[in-house]
């Protein structure tokens, strides 16, 4: 028998413009050699300036997608991202615990670094309670981490504490994201796992604007990695060791913030076998 091949999940929106969302999300699996599903929660017109408009998907859709994809596919393992509003969020959570997709890393997006909303100011809350408690991983930046705790974030004792606040919140690990930091010289993301073990994960800082759908890329190669079996510590290293590998071999597409190079080369990873 042919073992199956390895597949995981997207539940997010999409980026007209190729660089975020769904779209990064799916050229990260492809990247790391796992096989993309997708359910689309909203449409964005968006590009590397900003997000002109977006429209939520009615739930009878969401749920027929999730549907689609668990009556045909092996999911291994799936991520959140932008969810849009309280209605979306609930399908989200009412299919999560309808089917089993394996680990779930949940990327609790609210705004873009344009300044737009990608997630009701309604729907933190429901965040907070019903899809927080679900998440294997749950990999919020700072801003998102200091809006679901309640506390301001300033130094790198704050993200200790907001990682452990996560954590009691019902999340198993937890990721706080120091892409938003001052810093000029390093970005510092800190870890807490489940067994209550932690660590800092640092790269030098690249000087560029070259950084749409950061969060998406570190989170679906996450994704990609549990999928394929790997411990969650190992899936998180090599998560910044890609998403820091996008950044630093940039590439040059519009006008903004622009996307990250997928198909960077990962030291290591000479050849496919080591992907
Ligand atoms: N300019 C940068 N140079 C190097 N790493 C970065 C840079 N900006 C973000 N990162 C890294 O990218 C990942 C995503 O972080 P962040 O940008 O905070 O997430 P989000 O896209 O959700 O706002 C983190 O590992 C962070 O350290
Ligand atoms: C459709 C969609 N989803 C998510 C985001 C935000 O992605 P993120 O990785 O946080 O990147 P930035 O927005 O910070 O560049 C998005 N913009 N669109």
């Amino acid at each position: 028998m042919i073992n199956d091949t390895i597949q995981a999940l997207t539940i997010a929106g999409t980026d007209s413009g190729g660089g975020a969302g769904v779209m990064a999300d799916i050229k990260t699996m492809q990247e790391r050699h796992v096989f993309s599903a997708a359910v689309v929660v909203a449409v964005t017109a968006q590009n590397t300036i900003g997000v002109a408009d977006f429209m939520a998907m009615p739930e009878k859709l969401i749920d027929e997608q999730f549907k689609a994809v668990a009556d045909d596919l092996k999911i291994r393992a799936a991520k959140t991202g932008m969810l849009a509003d309280v209605p979306s969020v609930k399908a989200v959570v009412a299919n999560l615990k309808k089917y089993d997709l394996g680990p779930l890393t949940v990327d609790p997006v609210m705004i873009a670094k344009g300044g737009a909303r990608l997630l009701s100011e309604d729907a933190i809350q429901t965040v907070k309670q019903e899809l927080v408690p679900l998440a294997t991983i749950l990999t919020p930046n700072l801003p998102e981490a200091a809006e679901l705790t309640g506390m301001q974030i300033e130094s790198s004792d704050d993200m200790l504490v907001a990682a452990q606040k996560l954590q009691d919140m019902g999340a198993k690990n937890v990721l706080v994201k120091g892409g938003h930091e001052a810093d000029d010289n390093e970005s510092s993301d800190f870890v807490l796992l489940e067994n209550g073990d932690s660590f800092w994960m640092t790269s030098p800082r690249v000087d560029t604007n070259r950084t749409h759908g950061t969060g998406d890329t570190l989170s679906s190669c996450i994704t990609s990695e549990l999928a394929k079996g790997k411990s969650v510590e190992d899936a998180i290293r090599i998560g910044k060791e890609y998403v820091s590998a996008t950044i630093e071999q940039g590439i040059q597409v519009g006008h903004g913030h622009g996307p990250l190079n997928h198909w960077a080369h990962v030291k290591g990873e000479a050849n496919d076998d080591e992907i």
